[in-house]
């Protein structure tokens, strides 16, 4: 590995194995090829997946992309971003997301697709100060068309991860809303994590009522209830 002069006045480890990385990384390549990562090569669409579509009835959207189970390392990285703005797992996370976008456009065409992170509720993004996903995904996604501030939350919903499945369906009911008339688009909706589906059912609608051909749905990762 060729080191720059900033690798050597500030040098960065991997997240995992802490041998010295690039500035620009957070995991060696050997420890990111060991990760447990969902096989995108083989099932572009995770909905294929008989144990998938099992874990996920229900889903309004018409495919399902997620880089990994909501498993270690991954669920410690998650949470750290989340709940103590730990940003060095960032861009662990966003190798991890750039490595399954790259084996997933080589199998589907995203050229034409609009990309919308998912937004949190006004109050609850000030009292947090950003946005997770955004943190995250933006920066993977330089070479697609992301739309900003047509998916609106409209409701101040109770954190989906401190209720059961029922209540997280009725919690996240009209919680959406777009602004822009989105007749015949493929959309990428974009979420950290998907439990139930409720969050990503819940924008499917309001993106479908705007007119929305498709929508796909994109997950850092997996966790069924
Ligand atoms: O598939 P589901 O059952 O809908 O659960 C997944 C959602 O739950 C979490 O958010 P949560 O509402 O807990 O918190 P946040 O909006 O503050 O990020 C997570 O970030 C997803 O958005």
């Amino acid at each position: 590995m060729k080191l720059s002069l900033t690798d050597w006045l500030f040098p960065s480890y991997c997240v995992l194995c802490q041998n010295q990385i690039h500035s620009s990384l957070g995991l060696c390549q050997f420890c990111l090829d060991d990760l447990p990562l969902l096989d995108l090569a083989e099932y572009d669409n995770l909905f294929y997946r008989p144990d998938i579509v099992e874990m996920f009835p229900n889903c309004n959207f018409e495919k399902l992309f997620a880089c990994a189970f909501y498993q270690p390392p991954f669920d410690l990285w998650l949470k750290q971003l989340k709940f103590n703005n730990q940003i060095h797992y960032k861009k662990a996370l966003q190798q991890v997301i750039k490595k399954q976008l790259t084996i997933f456009t080589n199998k589907q065409h995203l050229a034409a697709a609009v990309f919308i992170i998912l937004p949190l509720h006004k109050s609850r993004f000030f009292s947090r100060g950003f946005n997770q996903v955004t943190q995250v995904w933006q920066p993977c996604l330089s070479s697609f068309k992301v739309l900003n501030n047509v998916l609106i939350r409209n409701k101040n919903t109770s954190a989906q991860s401190q209720l059961s499945k029922t209540k997280r369906i009725k919690n996240l009911q009209q919680a959406f809303s777009c602004t822009t008339n989105l007749e015949g688009k493929t959309v990428v909706i974009i979420d950290d994590i998907m439990t139930t589906g409720a969050t990503l059912n819940a924008a499917t609608l309001s993106l479908k009522e705007a007119g929305a051909k498709q929508v796909w749905a994109f997950t850092t990762c997996l966790t069924p209830l």
